[in-house]
C-alpha cells in the first residue's frame, strides 16, 4: 500500500494505546527515550527487539509498574495523568497481562488465580465467579478439570493458558503478553499462537505480543514493532521488516532462522490449483 494510503488507513482505525515521547531511565542510564507507538484496536502487534533494549520496561511502564520522566501514556482515549483515581481503575480494568512464565500465584488453583482481579476489581457474588472463571477456562481450551488444580501439577502449555485465561478475566480491551511462547515446544507455540489469533477474532481482543518467536511474528501478527536505539527503530509489516535498512533488523528478519521460517510457512500455505 503506497504511504499516503496507509496513513489514511490507519487514522480510521481506533487507537487503544498511544505511547508520546516515553523517557524512562535508571539512575544515570536512559533506556527509552521520546520513544512513540500506536496500537490499533482489533490487531496483534508483535514487539521485537535485542536482549536488553527496554521491551519488559516499556510494558511495565504501559502498565504503571515503573515510573517515567517524560511523555504520555493514552489507553483508549484517556490520558493517565489526566485521569481521576476513579477513572484509572477502570482503565486497570480494561487491561489484561500475561507477565514471561505465567506468573500465576502458585499457593492457588487455576480457579482462583482466574477469579484474583475479579476480587480485586468487582464485587461479586462466588457462584457467578465460579461460572465466569469456567467460562474462560472453556475459552483458552483448558478441560473444566483444570479449575481445581495448583500451577505445580500443570504442564508449561497448561500454565500458559491458565495465566491467559487471568489475563481475561475482567474481559479486558487489550491484551499484553510477555514472550507468551517461550519455553514450549513448536506445536505447543503454534497451538498458543492459533488460540491467541481466534480470542482476537472471537472477543476483538487487541493484542500486543512482546515475542523473540519468529513462528508467531510470521503467522499471527498483523503489525511488528522493533526497539533499538531506545526507540521504536521501524513499525510496519514483515515488507516494512525485509526493507529497513539496519543491520539488526536485516539479520533478524533476513537471518537463517528466519528464513527457514518463512520457507516452512510457504511450504504450509496451500497452493491454488490450475486447471
Ligand atoms: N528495575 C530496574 N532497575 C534498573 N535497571 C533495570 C530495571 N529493569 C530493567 N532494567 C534495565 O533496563 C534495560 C532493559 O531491560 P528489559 O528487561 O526491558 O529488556 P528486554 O528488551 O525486555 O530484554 P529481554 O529480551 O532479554 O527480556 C536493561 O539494561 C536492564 O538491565
Amino acid at each position: 500500500m503506497a504511504g499516503t494510503q496507509k496513513d489514511a488507513a490507519q487514522k480510521e482505525r481506533q487507537v487503544v494505546l498511544s505511547v508520546h515521547d516515553l523517557t524512562v531511565g535508571f539512575g544515570s542510564t536512559i533506556v527509552l527515550d521520546n520513544l512513540n507507538l500506536d496500537i490499533y484496536r482489533g490487531e496483534i502487534l508483535g514487539f521485537v527487539g535485542a536482549s536488553g533494549t527496554g521491551k519488559s520496561v516499556l510494558m511495565r511502564t504501559v502498565l504503571r509498574l515503573l515510573p517515567r520522566r517524560g511523555g504520555s501514556i493514552k489507553i483508549l482515549g484517556t490520558d493517565y495523568d489526566e485521569a481521576t483515581d476513579e477513572q484509572r481503575v477502570a482503565l486497570d480494568t480494561r487491561l489484561g497481562v500475561l507477565f514471561q512464565h505465567g506468573a500465576l500465584f502458585s499457593s492457588l488453583t487455576v480457579k482462583e488465580n482466574i477469579q484474583l482481579p475479579m476480587r480485586e476489581y468487582l464485587d461479586l457474588p462466588q457462584s457467578l465467579m465460579d461460572e465466569l472463571a469456567f467460562l474462560k477456562i472453556e475459552m483458552v481450551g483448558l478441560a473444566p478439570e483444570a479449575a481445581d488444580k495448583y500451577p505445580s501439577e500443570l504442564s508449561g502449555g497448561m500454565i500458559k493458558r491458565a495465566a491467559l485465561a487471568r489475563a481475561l478475566a475482567l474481559d479486558p480491551d487489550l491484551v499484553f503478553l510477555d514472550e507468551p511462547t517461550s519455553g514450549l515446544d513448536p506445536i505447543g507455540a503454534a497451538e498458543f499462537d492459533m488460540l491467541i489469533a481466534r480470542l482476537r477474532d472471537t472477543l476483538g481482543l487487541t493484542v500486543y505480543m512482546v515475542t523473540h518467536d519468529l513462528d508467531s511474528l510470521f503467522s499471527v501478527c498483523d503489525r511488528i514493532a522493533v526497539l533499538g536505539q531506545k526507540r521504536v527503530l521501524v513499525e510496519g509489516t514483515l515488507e516494512d521488516m525485509f526493507a529497513f535498512d539496519d543491520p539488526w533488523v536485516q539479520s533478524y528478519f533476513r537471518g537463517k532462522r528466519a528464513r527457514s521460517v518463512v520457507t516452512t510457512e510457504q511450504d504450509a500455505t496451500p497452493t491454488a490449483q490450475s486447471d
